[in-house]
């Protein structure tokens, strides 16, 4: 069962994830990556998407060459939970 994080769950969250900001407007949570090259980028998607897959957790991303926006929301519960902490936790690790 994936539980609806709190205001106060969400900014406890955000002060371990580098980089990312609530969305102005909506319960979600951005970040925007930048790479040496598209293929750094696409390798990058590449391994979130099987990420995503394992989790049953997607996210919803916008890619131009080197650049990946990623928004991370959970939609069965209308908001954030620790899917999407648990999954920008792994995008940053893998992008360092
Ligand atoms: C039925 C439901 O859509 C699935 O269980 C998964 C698929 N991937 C998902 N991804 C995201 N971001 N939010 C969800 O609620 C979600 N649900």
């Amino acid at each position: 069962m994936t539980v609806r994080l709190s205001t106060e769950e969400i900014e406890e969250a955000l002060r371990g994830l580098d980089g990312w900001k609530t969305v102005d407007g909506r319960e979600a949570i951005e970040k925007s990556f930048k790479f040496a090259n598209f293929n750094q980028a696409f390798a990058f998607m590449t391994r979130v998407a099987l990420k995503a897959e394992k989790m049953d957790h997607h996210p919803e991303w916008f890619n131009v060459y080197s650049r990946v926006d990623v928004t991370l929301a959970t939609h069965d519960v209308e908001g954030l939970s620790s899917k999407d902490v648990a999954l920008a936790t792994f995008m940053n690790k893998i992008a360092s």
